[in-house]
């Protein structure tokens, strides 16, 4: 996808003043309350009218104010999914979905329908009234009815923002599904870092006060404390890609491979074994030591060459920058430990890991949408 933007848009007294291109498939629109991301997502829509500037999705103008052009919603061919699933009270859940096909340009098979029906696991649904519906089983309802009109691009508002934790644990892993088993361009709003992490690892547009502050790889934006507000200073860190290779060959654990470097996680889906997932290590986690104790809880140790060190931005700490086969990991350590330990730049060390998340599952890629 391409999405080409240069938008200001004044609501009462807040300005929005966005300028974003990206060409990467899935974009994740990161940034604090009110910092307006819905705002940009409903000038994407069409759904409000920038004042001037212009908005441009896979090369198609669909809103420049210097030649009058502005496509309504209906023509863009987006899906949008909001934070309330807004379904059709009067209609069941098979209606609701082939409702969206009203605006597709061709119908959707039903090869696609029972597709869309499978990915989401809503086939049990089908004739049930949506009152009927728990919030996370709407929601997914939700989705199933915008990508089967068939849209060129998803917009996601904060789907699982008015889920409680439970219904968010259950839809996440559904959105994640979108991601990994469509080519569908996928734009995601959320301002939880763990759900930007989970579902839109690759590349991120940071919205504050009404301006794209940052917009580049998420793996760059993680390593970003200032930028990641409130939580910045625990959960900036490093993605690492791994891939897992064995199952249950450690108790509870999987077995993932960085380079010729072990890592272990929570057990893992045993279907994850080839794709590439993502883990997220919080800086703050890593431990650095020049020997490692024979007797340590810690599993995960790595072995690391320090590329870089730097002051953090409060004085207290020193960020430790380090290549672990091939990768960057990040480590924060006190300003006290940095010269007690002697660390330089070209030293190898041991790079121990307390805990660590996992940012992306691996899906096997169905295809077909
Ligand atoms: N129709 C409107 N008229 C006036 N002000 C508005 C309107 N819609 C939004 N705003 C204001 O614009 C700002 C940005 O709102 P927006 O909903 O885009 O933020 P957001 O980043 O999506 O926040 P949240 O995560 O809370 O949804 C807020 O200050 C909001 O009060």
């Amino acid at each position: 996808m391409s999405l080409d933007l240069d938008i200001s848009l004044r609501q009462g007294a807040f300005k929005l003043q966005a300028t974003l291109a990206s060409d990467e498939r899935v974009i994740g629109l990161f940034g604090p309350s009110g910092a307006g991301k819905s705002s940009l997502l409903r000038v994407i829509a069409g759904l409000a009218r920038p004042d001037a500037g212009h908005v441009r999705i896979n090369g198609r103008d669909v809103f420049d104010s210097r030649h009058a052009v502005n496509t309504p919603t209906h023509r863009r061919r987006l899906g949008v999914v909001f934070q309330q699933p807004r379904l059709f009270a009067h209609l069941n859940v098979t209606h609701n979905l082939t409702y969206g096909r009203w605006f597709a340009r061709k119908r959707a098979s039903r090869a696609r329908f029972d597709h869309v029906v499978e990915m989401l696991d809503i086939g049990a649904l089908l004739t049930r009234r949506t009152a009927a519906l728990s919030g996370g089983e709407a929601q997914r309802v939700a989705i199933g009815r915008a990508l089967l009109s068939e849209p060129d691009m998803l917009l996601l508002d904060e789907p699982l923002a008015a889920l409680d934790v439970a219904r968010r644990a259950e839809v996440l892993p559904y959105i994640e599904r979108l991601g990994a088993e469509t080519e569908l361009p996928i734009v995601f709003v959320t301002h939880q870092l763990d759900e930007l992490l989970r579902l839109a690892n690759r590349y991120v547009a940071a919205v504050d006060d009404g301006r794209v502050v940052f917009a580049g790889p998420t793996a760059d934006f993680l390593a970003r404390p200032e930028l990641l507000g409130d939580t910045g200073y625990h959960e900036a860190g490093t993605l690492l890609r791994a891939r897992p290779i064995a199952h249950q060959a450690v108790d509870g654990l999987s077995v993932l491979a960085l380079g010729d470097q072990r890592l272990y996680v929570p057990q893992l889906d045993a279907n994850n074994t080839g794709d590439e997932i993502t883990v997220h290590v919080r800086a703050l986690d890593v431990i650095l030591a020049r020997e490692v104790p024979a007797d340590m809880s810690a599993l995960n140790r790595l072995a690391a060459r320090i590329t870089g060190m730097t002051e953090t931005a409060d004085g207290q700490g020193v960020e430790v920058r380090l290549d672990v086969a091939g990768q960057r990991l990040d480590a924060r350590i006190t300003r006290f430990s940095a010269p007690a330990m002697r660390l330089a730049p070209g030293d190898t060390v041991t790079a121990i890991i307390k805990s660590l998340a996992l940012a992306e599952q691996a899906w096997q890629r169905l295809g077909g949408l």
